[in-house]
């Protein structure tokens, strides 16, 4: 732990994701949710499939089930019957036979083949084949997707839409999942009034606690709303106390910085513990992570798109891991820029960028514009973060930069 007073260096970007990282104990209760409830939220258990999908030989077209040994020997082949989803052929299919079957239909007993009907010229109970197949031609096979017993997902994931399909599929209607993590949000500020106030001169919208709400959503996390806090160290002390009473993380913003109304650090000092302040990141210098009796404690930047850049790549890392998801690094793609990007070495840079494919196909990007700490809109007309390596400077058009695409917890 630093002593809060003193004045750290910048921790790079990097050291800091993985020192609060590594900081963190994750939740362990667990509870039971039906698969409505599931989206979004982290598997506390491993599945394995207690079934094939699909489980059984099903017809992946309209049209004819036969043996492929009785079509060698002649194209014309006798209609016996008729095999629909949900209601099977019961009979065995012969040599010189043929089965009627749908799509999703199972393979009658004695089939290994399915050819479309467009392929086939019907007359009374012959079916003519018109076209040479192979041996399982158009038979979806039993497990082809899940076979019985697989190990399907494991503990840590978070579950998708698809993942939730994928479930339904084996027939599980229930899954045990870690409890949702509690979040307090606290801004403070005497400037700030909430939407829908009058604002007195001197006066500003308070906005990070409603993106940050939107996000902490996202997430599937339980938002308890603080509001706002003046700026005074007594006020900032009752609300973390609070907040830290009820909440697995606390979030403020604002006041990390060294003004004379800046009383963050000195009360998270006072009451907990200090792991880092101050990254060598852009935006986002003055953000703090630290530990408070009962939760850990996030110390956003005021600046509108400082909280923002702060929330998602550092706080939101740490929650997911607070929830028992497994860390995976963004993807980096390369993209060659349309803008000259201005950039002065020693700070990681998120500059914000919309990204899009020429006329080539090429991944391009470009920048949003002004990339000041309290332009918003930069964020909200952006579809990717730019970023620009800590020692790197000025970058030209047409040169290739690294850009991360915004994902699901900014949309
Ligand atoms: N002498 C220095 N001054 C500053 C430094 C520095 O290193 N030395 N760092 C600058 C950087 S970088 C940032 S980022 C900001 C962070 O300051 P604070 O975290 O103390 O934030 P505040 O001063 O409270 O507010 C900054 C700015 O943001 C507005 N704000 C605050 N909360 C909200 C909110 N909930 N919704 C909307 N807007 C909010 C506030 O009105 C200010 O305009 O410090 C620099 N200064
Ligand atoms: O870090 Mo501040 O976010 O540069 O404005």
């Amino acid at each position: 732990m630093v002593d809060c007073c003193s004045a750290p260096g910048l921790l790079p970007f990097s050291q800091a994701l993985t020192k609060m990282l590594s900081a963190i104990t994750p939740v362990t209760d667990t509870e039971a949710v039906p698969l409505t409830q599931a989206l979004g939220r982290v598997l506390a258990q491993d599945i394995e499939s207690p079934v094939a999908v699909p489980p059984n030989d099903n017809s992946a077209m309209d049209g004819y089930a036969f043996a492929l040994d009785s079509l060698t020997a002649q194209q014309s082949l006798t209609l016996v019957g008729r095999s629909m989803a949900g209601q099977p052929f019961q009979g065995q299919c012969q040599a010189g036979e043929c089965v009627r079957i749908m799509t999703g239909a199972k393979i009658p007993e004695g089939c290994d083949t399915v050819e479309m009907q467009e392929n086939c010229q019907v007359q009374g109970q012959q079916v003519e084949f018109l076209a040479k197949r192979k041996c399982g031609d158009n038979v979806r096979q039993t497990g082809e997707d899940i076979a019985a017993g697989a190990v399907v997902f494991t503990s840590g994931r978070s579950l998708t839409a698809a993942d939730i399909g994928v479930l339904a599929s084996l027939g599980v209607a229930e899954v045990s999942v870690f409890r949702k993590l509690k979040v307090a949000l606290l801004s403070t500020g005497d400037e700030l009034k909430q939407p829908g106030q009058s604002l007195a001169p001197g006066d500003i919208y308070e906005s990070n606690s409603h993106f940050l709400t939107a996000m902490l959503n996202n997430l599937g996390a339980e938002v308890l709303d603080f509001g706002i806090v003046e700026d005074s160290e007594q006020a900032i002390k009752e609300a973390f106390i609070q907040a830290d009473l009820q909440a697995d993380a606390v979030i403020s913003s604002g006041g990390v910085s060294v003004g004379d109304a800046d009383y963050t650090k000195k009360v998270l000092c006072e009451l907990g513990d200090i792991n880092f302040w101050k990254i060598a990141m852009k935006p986002g210098k003055p953000f703090a992570f630290g530990t408070l009796p009962n939760s850990y404690f996030f110390g956003l930047p005021g600046n509108p798109v400082s909280a923002l850049v702060t929330a998602h790549q550092l706080t939101l890392p740490a929650l997911l891991t607070m929830q028992q998801v497994r860390y995976q690094p963004p993807l980096l793609l390369k993209a060659k820029t349309l803008s000259v990007l201005r950039k002065s070495p020693g700070r990681q840079d998120f500059q914000r960028g919309i990204a899009f494919n020429n006329e080539q196909g090429e991944l391009m990007v470009k920048t949003t514009g002004s990339q000041g700490s309290g332009i918003l809109t930069s964020v909200a007309e952006a579809n990717c973060y730019i970023v620009l390596a800590a020692d790197s400077g000025r970058v030209e058009a047409g040169e290739s930069v690294n850009i991360q695409m915004f994902d699901k917890y900014l949309q």
